[in-house]
């Protein structure tokens, strides 16, 4: 796929969760790098960046994105030829695609460990990493049974329960607003997330503060289940992060709209739970309660506080 296929699909969402869209993107930059002609290592430097800003671009609030493409790009920081800034490049891109195979793995392991014989979890759209973490469970012979979320407007909750159908695990597909209703018969709330705040503020699939809240109130652990790259850096700045809004036609159809001139349609694709409402975060390095979220960002992503200014 040439690298506007993928950022177009990247936009549209036919490549989505953030784990995915990092590894797309990089695999995208290391595929652009191998074809293309540049005279000096300045030009080849030039046009990557141009071509990492194209993929960086087509979704604000996953920071496993740019976090993704910036481990690539750093790859390409002092080179005297255009073949090794290239060969920099591919290498860093398939060390990048491995270590984030390997996280997802890794992350099931340990939060495997959380999850006990007989519990009730509930998940929240479709991620790798918490489904990673609940497959894990039953293949160790847990007795375990998921409440699902249907997931408006773009109804990621079929992918997930045709994995967990497909797995043999025993699942309830819910309606988003009936979370409150079933939340007293759930032990565990297991999401993912699209980005971490170093004040341990979890960025997910919007509806994921909700079900948070109501989890709080009937003293159900949640557990967000997420590779080292999703921690947003920049926040360590007091930058915030960016909630995308997608085409309010996922929600009401354009025609139906039009008819409607006092309604306006509201689309935000992600919200914000707040650090109090997690219990812990499962990342390949280890559980950790969300107040530790700094740590992660100084010991894993690389970040030197110069380069966040
Ligand atoms: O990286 P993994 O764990 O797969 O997914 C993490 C999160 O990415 C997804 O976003 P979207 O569906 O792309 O908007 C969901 O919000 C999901 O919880």
């Amino acid at each position: 796929m040439v690298l506007s296929e993928t950022a177009a699909s990247i936009k549209s969402m036919e490549i989505r969760g953030a784990g995915r869209i990092a590894r797309a993107a990089v695999e995208a930059l290391a595929d652009y790098a191998a074809n293309l002609d540049a005279s000096d290592p300045d030009t080849f430097k030039q046009e990557m960046r141009k071509a990492a800003d194209i993929l960086t671009e087509t979704r604000p609030t996953a920071v496993s994105l740019p976090n993704a493409v910036r481990s690539v790009m750093r790859a390409l920081d002092s080179f005297d030829s255009v073949e090794a800034a290239r060969d920099a490049v591919l290498a860093r891109a398939a060390e990048f695609v491995e270590h984030s195979e390997h996280a997802v793995e890794r992350i099931a392991a340990i939060g495997a460990r959380h999850i006990s014989d007989g519990d009730v979890l509930l998940t929240h759209c479709n991620s790798e990493a918490a489904l990673g973490c609940i497959l894990e469970a039953h293949r160790q012979g847990k007795d375990i049974e998921v409440y699902a979320t249907e997931v408006r407007p773009r109804g990621q909750g079929l992918i997930t329960i045709r994995t967990l159908n497909d797995a043999g695990i025993r699942t309830n597909y819910i309606v988003d607003s009936a979370v409150r209703y079933f939340i007293n018969d759930v032990d565990l709330v297991v999401v993912g997330a699209d980005a971490i705040a170093v004040n341990g503020a979890v960025v997910n699939k919007i509806g994921t503060a909700q079900i948070a809240h109501a989890a709080h109130e009937a003293r159900t652990n949640v557990i967000v289940a997420a590779e080292t790259y999703k921690f947003a850096p920049r926040t360590i700045l007091g930058e915030l992060i960016e909630i995308e809004e997608r085409d309010t036609a996922e929600v009401l159809p354009r025609e139906v709209a039009e008819k409607l001139p006092f309604v306006r349609v509201r689309n935000p694709t992600f919200d914000v739970t707040p650090a109090e409402y997690v219990d812990l975060i499962v990342t390949e390095q280890g559980a950790i309660p969300p107040g530790l979220a700094f740590t992660v960002i100084r010991d894993y992503l690389g970040w030197k506080i110069e380069e966040l200014r």
